[in-house]
């Protein structure tokens, strides 16, 4: 090859690679979906096209290296694929794994599911329970947690009660949609493959966890709808902690500390409910998962 045509096409190759840099960045990022990426893949020439497929899967939050080799097994792709060089049917596998990890083939315009997350005791607890008991349409999710259980609390019904070891693999295997340390405390996750299957049977699922956990959701699942939860108050938010007197002055004082953080999070939602009545938040809260405005 002629010298000068030697030297466009390292120049050439030098612009592809930083083009497929930069998207790597995006989709790692959210700042592009990808399954706008795997549109954009179908014009040949474009960075999409020449993404290879390991890193494509790898900029999802939570799939490493392991998890993407045996997810490439299961949709039958060779991870010397590139995104334009799929065949038609591996490209419709890939589509539904990206779908179904996105959320977004959940019945209708509905979010495929629901967080409601607020600062500590504003009463995410005694909503969620009253859904429980009023709304049998919703399906609550059932979190693993580290913390023993309290009394009256029931082993699969209020959460999954684990050791660290078992949390530890839950977390190996990918098993967590999202997982927090909450109040510096003891970690709580919520176990993906009940969620997802109920989800995409297109019933209204609702996660009560924390900000932490509702950020991860939002990463992982743009088309979840986020629900904060607010006190009438900061001195109610106060009574109500310290009426439950479940936590020492101490406990008390560290999750008051947290609130304030927590409290300022709130534009970051889709949607505010103020607790000041439970059956009325429960109430509204149903309603914007059946979609009713
Ligand atoms: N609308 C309300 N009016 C008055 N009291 C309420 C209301 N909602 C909840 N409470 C009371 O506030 C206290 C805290 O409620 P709850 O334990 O449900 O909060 P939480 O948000 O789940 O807290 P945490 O995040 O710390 O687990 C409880 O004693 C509960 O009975
Ligand atoms: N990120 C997550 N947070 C969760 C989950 N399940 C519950 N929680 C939150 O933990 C605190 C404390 O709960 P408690 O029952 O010990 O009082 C509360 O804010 C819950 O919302 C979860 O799966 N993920």
């Amino acid at each position: 090859m002629p010298e000068v045509d030697r030297a466009a096409a390292n120049r050439a190759a030098i612009a592809a690679r930083r083009a497929r840099a930069d998207l790597k960045h995006r989709l790692r990022s959210g700042e592009t979906s990808p399954l706008k990426v795997l549109e954009q893949a179908q014009t040949p020439g474009t960075p999409a096209a020449s993404l290879r497929i390991t890193d494509f899967l790898l900029s999802f939050p939570s799939i490493g290296q392991v998890k993407s080799e045996r997810l490439l097994e299961e949709l039958a792709i060779s991870d010397r694929k590139r995104l334009g060089g799929l065949g038609r049917q591996q490209r419709t596998r890939l589509e539904g794994f990206v779908r179904r990890r996105l959320g977004t083939d959940a019945a209708g315009d509905r979010p495929p599911l629901t967080v409601l997350a607020g600062p500590t005791a504003v009463g995410k607890g005694t909503v969620a329970a009253y859904i429980r008991e009023h709304f049998p349409e919703v399906k609550l999710s059932v979190s693993a947690t580290t913390r023993r259980p309290r009394p009256g609390e029931i082993d699969g019904v209020h959460y999954f009660f684990v050791d660290d070891e078992r949390f530890d693999r839950m977390l190996a295997a990918d098993e967590l949609l999202e997982w927090a340390t909450v109040h510096n405390k003891y970690r709580y996750g919520t176990p993906r493959g009940p969620v997802v299957q109920a989800a995409e049977r297109g019933e209204l699922v609702l996660l009560e966890i924390d900000l932490q956990g509702a950020r991860q959701v939002r990463a992982s699942m743009p088309a979840a709808r986020l629900v904060f939860l607010a006190p009438p108050s900061w001195d109610e938010l106060v009574n109500r902690l310290v009426g439950r007197g479940t936590e020492d002055a101490e406990e008390r004082d560290r999750r008051l500390e947290t609130a304030k953080v927590e409290l300022a999070a709130a534009e970051e939602f889709d949607e505010v409910i103020i607790n000041d009545e439970v059956p009325r938040a429960a109430a509204r809260l149903v309603e914007l998962m059946r979609g009713e405005r």
